[in-house]
């Protein structure tokens, strides 16, 4: 991975990866009183990133460069809203530029906005020298997100809760065909949905290790997604297939990459996907432990 790049500004920075993760299996237990679910999730990382650049400026402003901007307002962008938070909560005295190479779909339940604020949390931490501990960072990037502070762990896990209590898992590392549907699934719209399946029944982590896994979510939004049931339709022709997250993504899972490799090339050309392989532990992390 090539840690150092020139920007559009000139400068050396280096290149921080925000990876994506698929929801291996998700079950909804139970609608807690403030709206949110309690779930269990088996969280592992994929090989596909953004890439965050940064650079510390005097300023106390927060400048995010990124075609995003078009997109999502500035107001709502988790990369700014993990910036702003870390530097209100350090009273850190200066401020940062922003670059973002984003090159995960959005809204596809593979947590790319999650994965962009906790790997703007982890930098800026480490390059504004505000020395948060692990657990409070992960506390902050709660209020972000549900999804966020499994990327601040880094670790592959089995989540209960809202997804905040992690459970370190050894996976296999398997190879993923993804497919991106081109839908975008609310992920705030799938729970509010009333046919939604929310009493799953509680677990331990070994049974559900050894069961057949499934997405609660999935049938809800095969029937209202026409386009999440056909490539899954497609996909499970060859190999175990589910959907992560709220959607709209699936995936098939292989053992090596020249079977991903081989029925990629099988892909539909009306659809667009990629291979990926699962990764344990996230990129990250790994690039953290190599900048120390
Ligand atoms: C369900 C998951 C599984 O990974 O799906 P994806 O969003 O990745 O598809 C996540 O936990 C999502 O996490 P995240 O995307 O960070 O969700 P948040 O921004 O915290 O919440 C968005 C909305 O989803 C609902 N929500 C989210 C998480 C949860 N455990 N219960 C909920 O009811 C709430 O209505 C909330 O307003
Ligand atoms: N940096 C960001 N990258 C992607 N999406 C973001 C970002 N900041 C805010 N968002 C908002 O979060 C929503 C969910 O994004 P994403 O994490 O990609 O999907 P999911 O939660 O389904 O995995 C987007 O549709 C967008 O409105």
């Amino acid at each position: 991975m090539t840690k150092l790049t020139q920007n559009s500004a000139t400068q050396t920075t280096y290149r921080w990866p925000a990876p994506a993760k698929l929801n291996l299996f998700l079950h909804i237990n139970r609608r807690r009183d403030d709206g949110y679910h309690e779930l269990q999730t088996l969280f592992q990382f994929i090989d596909k990133c953004d890439y965050l650049e940064f650079k510390i400026t005097d300023s106390t402003d927060i400048i995010l460069h990124s075609d995003l901007n078009k997109v999502v307002a500035t107001s709502d962008n988790l990369i700014l809203k993990a910036a702003k938070l870390l530097q209100s909560e350090t009273c850190y005295q200066g401020g940062a530029e922003i670059w973002l190479d984003k090159q995960l779909p959005m809204g596809g339940g593979l947590g790319g906005g999650s994965s962009d604020a906790a790997t703007t949390l982890v930098a800026l931490n480490a390059l504004w020298k505000t020395n948060l501990s692990q657990n409070k960072l992960a506390a902050l990037g709660l209020q972000l997100g549900a999804d966020v502070p499994v990327f601040i762990r880094g670790f592959a896990a089995f989540a209960e809760g809202v997804g905040e209590h992690l459970q370190p898992v050894e996976l296999k590392e398997k190879f993923y065909l993804i497919i991106v549907p081109e839908v975008h699934v609310s992920t705030a719209e799938i729970f509010n949905a009333p046919n939604l399946p929310r009493d799953t029944k509680k677990y331990s982590l070994d049974n559900l290790l050894q069961n057949p896994w499934k997405n609660d979510c999935q049938n809800l939004v095969i029937n209202k997604h026409p386009q999440v049931a056909k490539a899954l339709d497609w996909l499970i022709e060859y190999a175990p297939s589910r959907m992560t997250g709220t959607g709209a993504c699936v995936f098939a899972e292989f053992e090596n990459k020249q079977q991903a490799d081989t029925v990629m090339a099988a892909l539909p050309t009306d659809f667009y996907g990629f291979v990926a392989q699962g990764l344990n532990q996230s990129p990250l992390s790994v690039y953290l432990a190599d900048l120390n």
